[in-house]
C-alpha cells in the first residue's frame, strides 16, 4: 500500500508540477522576495497550496498537495486532483487506525484512560497531505519546508527514499538530525496539541525539509488532531499530577489561525497556548 501510494503521488506530482506551480502560486508571487524564501507552508489550512522556491527569476514549482477527508474536500476545486485522492484517502484510513493506537497507549503512559470520547475529541479530524517536492537545481535557493512542529495531536509520515527531512535536537544544541528512510518504516511525529494536552511531558519535535538537486522526493503525512471547534488545554488527571498547568485552553480555530498566519518559526507556534 505505502509504496504504491508513494508511487501514484510521485507519478501525479511529475507529470502536474509545472500545472499546479502557476495555478496556486499566484498570490503568492506578489510578496516581497525575503517572505517567499521565508514562507513554506500554506496560510490556508486546507485546499491546494504550494511552498515557494525561487531563484527571483524562474519559479520552481514546488507543489504541497493537500487533501482532506470528505467533508471538507468542497474546497479543493483543481478537478485532476481527483485521481490520488482515493488512494490517499485510503491509506489515511489504514495508517490512521495504527496513530489510533499510538494516541490510546501515549495516553495511558500518562495516567490517562483512553475512553472513546477523549479520543474522539482528540483525534476527531484526520487529514492527509501529498507532498511532491521536485528536484531543485540549487538547493540553497529554496526552503522546502521551513522549521514547525506539527499542530495536531499526532502525524504518521510516509517518506521516499529520497531522505531530506531533519528534526532538530534540544533547545540548547540546535543541531540537526537527518532522519534516514528506512525501507517499510513510518515516522511518527508528537504534535502541538499533545505537547499541550500533556502538559509539555511529550514535546512535538521541531523539523525541516531540504529538497535535493537531483531527485524529486515525495512524502505522504497524514496528520489526526481535534475538530477546530474543539477546545485543548492540559488534561486535568496530568496537571493534578503536575500541580500546575503549562499551557491555556485554547479554542484549536484559534490555534490553528494563528499558526497559519504567519511564517513558520520553529516551535514559536506554541507560545499561543503558553501561560
Ligand atoms: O516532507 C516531509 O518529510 C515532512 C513534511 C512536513 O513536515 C509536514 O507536512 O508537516
Ligand atoms: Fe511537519
Amino acid at each position: 500500500m505505502a509504496e504504491g501510494t508513494l508511487g501514484r503521488i510521485r507519478e501525479f506530482g511529475a507529470r502536474n508540477a509545472r500545472k499546479l506551480g502557476p495555478a496556486v502560486s499566484g498570490p503568492f508571487l506578489k510578496r516581497p522576495k525575503m517572505v517567499k524564501l521565508e514562507e513554506t507552508f500554506p496560510p490556508r489550512f486546507h485546499g491546494v497550496s504550494r511552498s515557494e522556491t525561487g531563484n527571483g527569476k524562474r519559479l520552481l514549482p514546488h507543489v504541497s498537495v493537500h487533501l482532506l477527508p470528505d467533508r471538507l474536500y468542497v474546497n479543493l476545486t483543481l478537478s485532476f486532483i481527483l485521481h490520488i485522492r482515493d488512494v490517499s484517502l485510503e491509506y489515511m484510513r489504514l495508517s490512521s487506525k495504527m496513530a489510533r493506537d499510538i494516541v490510546e497507549i501515549l495516553l495511558s503512559k500518562l495516567g490517562v484512560e483512553a475512553h472513546e470520547s477523549i479520543i474522539e475529541r482528540i483525534i476527531g479530524l484526520k487529514t492527509v497531505n501529498m507532498n511532491y517536492y521536485p528536484a531543485c537545481p540549487n538547493p540553497e535557493l529554496t526552503v522546502g519546508v521551513g522549521r514547525h512542529s506539527d499542530i495536531g495531536t499526532i502525524t504518521v509520515l510516509l517518506q521516499d527514499g529520497i531522505g531530506g527531512l531533519y528534526v532538530k535536537l534540544e533547545d540548547d544544541n540546535p543541531q540537526w538530525l537527518h532522519i534516514p528512510p528506512i525501507p517499510g518504516a513510518l515516522v511518527i511525529n508528537i504534535g502541538d496539541t499533545l505537547q499541550i494536552l500533556s502538559n509539555g511531558k511529550y514535546k512535538s519535535p521541531e523539523h525541516r525539509v531540504k529538497t535535493t538537486s537531483s531527485q524529486s522526493r515525495v512524502s505522504v503525512p497524514v496528520f489526526l488532531l481535534p475538530i477546530p471547534t474543539e477546545k485543548i488545554g492540559p488534561l486535568a488527571e496530568v496537571v493534578k499530577k503536575d500541580g500546575l498547568a503549562h499551557y491555556k485552553e485554547v479554542l484549536v480555530k484559534d490555534y490553528m489561525n494563528n499558526f497559519f498566519a504567519s511564517v513558520h518559526l520553529g516551535k514559536k507556534s506554541l507560545d499561543f497556548a503558553r501561560i
